[in-house]
């Protein structure tokens, strides 16, 4: 029984409302709120804890485990505060600090959240049982069917997959740590094996370096190969001054471990055995397609469930009056809490726009279109130095066949040189020749983070490279790099 359960609408008190969303993760919640403000009634079936992955075992803990020693940091760049760091950080202080941020795991602030939305949250496992209908698995094992008089919206998210090595597949792979159990692990292991260098691998590699733990991390290529590759190239250097043990190119072979908790062992295809007291697997995740019942309605069950750009569900004969819709991490699309949610927010509306018989604004950039997630995707990841990233990488913009033109420069304006002693960090800007607009941004550095929405807007907005010098950036702050940036391009 979850901890807040009183605060939950009973199940059986709910037949028929306008929109079903399964899965109650920060983009279920949100295509509900849209819809409720739309006018409508909506239900959110949630298996677990209100608030999804993101608020319990994701984006809020894996950051409140970063931030604390990201400051640190900070402090030891800059003479006169870096006297006053006198210790190691304190590992016990930022886990608390991060239970403080999932709440205990406990959902009750965030089911009271959606009550006071009008939002009538059903505990239980939600499943598609045909056109708009759900079925609904009760923690007792008591069944009921919802049915959605306007619409029924899958935003289950996603579930780690672990890769093809021996130790790790079957019913009853070796015990290691998901991203789960790192980001709410009790203490600090003294050692720790990071398998996989995306997102996951790299911030929680770093983030338990930091805090006391001796880590390998194992990268089948480079480090954040979905990024440009410097990206990559000064965040393993990064990772090596905080004494990361990084090993790139490497291929993990199998995996043992002495008993449920003994030192596990990863073996790599060159023979080489590393040993730790834990091992992380963040190899990637998949759309949580499963158990859902889209089956039900002639859809696979083994693939990201496919929208269109309004979120409605394709590979199924919707007609004119699309009833099921699908946001978030199950579609595969851009998984990351921020675009999922700009994706529910538009799912939501639509809905309600539909209802209405409202005009459907599906046009690029329209209301009801998700354009930023094939043309704006923004990436922050948190590692130090962060990478910051927002449209198409230069390869990207090559791949879709656009006439590009690439500035790279080091970020060392008077900002940087101030914000950090021996500030490095580097930047690019990829160009549409043809429309001389930005299509892409990196920025790597220490607090690029608040720097990457100017880049958004420019890319969004398809600000011409003229009208763009005329945002002239304050001195003296990071920022300054735009200027640096479009003067290499020849403004
Ligand atoms: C370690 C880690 C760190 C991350 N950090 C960031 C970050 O800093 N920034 C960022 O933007 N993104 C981050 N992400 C990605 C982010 O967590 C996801 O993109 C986001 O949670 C997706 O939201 P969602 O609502 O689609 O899915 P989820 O958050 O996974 O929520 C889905 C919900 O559906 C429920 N559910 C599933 N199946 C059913 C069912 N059949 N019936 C009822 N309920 C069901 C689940 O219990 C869950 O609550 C991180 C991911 C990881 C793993
Ligand atoms: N700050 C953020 O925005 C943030 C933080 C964490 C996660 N996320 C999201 O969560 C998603 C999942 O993150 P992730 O890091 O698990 O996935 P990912 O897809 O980003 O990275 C997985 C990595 O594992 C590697 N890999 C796969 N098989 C391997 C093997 N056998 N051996 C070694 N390496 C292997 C891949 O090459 C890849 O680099 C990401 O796509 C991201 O969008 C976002």
């Amino acid at each position: 029984m979850h901890p807040s359960d009183e605060r939950t609408t009973p199940a059986p008190d709910v037949t028929e409302t306008d929109v079903v969303v399964i899965g109650g993760g920060p983009v279920g919640e949100n295509v509900a709120a849209r819809a409720v403000r739309g006018g409508l009634s909506a239900v959110v079936v949630e298996t677990e804890l209100l608030g999804g992955e993101c608020s319990y075992w994701a984006c809020m803990p894996s950051k409140a485990l970063i931030r604390p020693t990201q400051a640190l940091a900070a402090a030891r760049r800059l003479p006169g505060a870096r006297e006053a760091v006198t210790g190691p950080a304190n590992a016990a202080a930022v886990l608390a600090r991060r239970d403080s941020f999932t709440s205990g795991w406990d959902d009750g602030g965030q089911v009271e959240w959606a009550v006071g939305a009008d939002i009538t949250v059903v505990r239980g496992h939600g499943r598609v049982a045909g056109e708009k209908r759900v079925e609904v698995t009760a923690p007792d094992g008591a069944t009921t069917t919802i049915a959605a008089r306007r619409a029924v919206v899958v935003a289950t998210g996603s579930t780690p997959s672990l890769p093809p090595v021996d130790g790790l597949r079957g019913p009853s792979p070796t015990p290691h740590w998901g991203s789960r159990e790192a980001t709410s692990a009790a203490e600090v292991p003294a050692s720790l094996l990071v398998l996989g260098a995306g997102v996951v691998g790299c911030e929680l590699a770093q983030a338990f370096a930091r805090l006391g733990s001796r880590v390998t991390l194992v990268a089948s290529s480079t480090l954040l190969s979905k990024n440009e590759a410097k990206a990559g190239e000064l965040v393993a250097d990064a990772m090596r001054d905080d004494g990361v043990d990084v090993r790139l190119h490497a291929k993990a072979a199998a995996v043992s471990r002495e008993g449920d908790s003994g030192p596990v062992t990863l073996v790599l295809a060159d023979g080489t055995s590393l040993v730790a007291d834990e091992l992380l697997v963040a190899t990637g995740r998949r759309p949580a397609v499963g158990d859902v019942g889209l089956d039900t309605v002639g859809l696979p069950t083994d693939a990201a469930l496919a929208v269109d750009t309004t979120g409605a569900a394709t590979g199924l004969d919707q007609g004119e009056q699309p009833w099921l819709y699908g946001a978030g991490d199950v579609t595969g699309d851009a998984p990351l809490t921020h675009m999922g949610k700009y994706v529910a927010r538009a799912v939501g509306d639509v809905i309600a726009a539909r209802a209405k018989g409202q005009e459907v604004a599906d046009g690029a950039w329209g209301a009801h279109a998700t354009t930023a997630q094939q043309r704006a995707v923004t990436q922050v990841t948190f590692t130090d130095p962060e990478v910051t990233s927002v449209g198409l990488t230069a390869a990207a913009a090559e791949r879709a066949g656009l006439r590009t033109r690439v500035v790279d420069l080091d970020i060392a304006v008077a900002g940087s040189a101030l914000h950090a002693d021996g500030y490095t960090g580097w930047a690019r800007m990829v160009v549409d020749e043809d429309r001389r607009v930005v299509v892409g941004v990196t920025f790597v550095g220490p607090d690029t983070a608040e720097l990457i929405h100017s880049a958004t807007v420019a890319v969004v907005g398809e600000v011409p490279l003229e009208r763009l010098w005329h945002a002239v950036p304050s001195y003296p702050t990071i920022s300054e790099v735009w200027l640096r940036l479009l003067e290499a391009y020849g403004l």
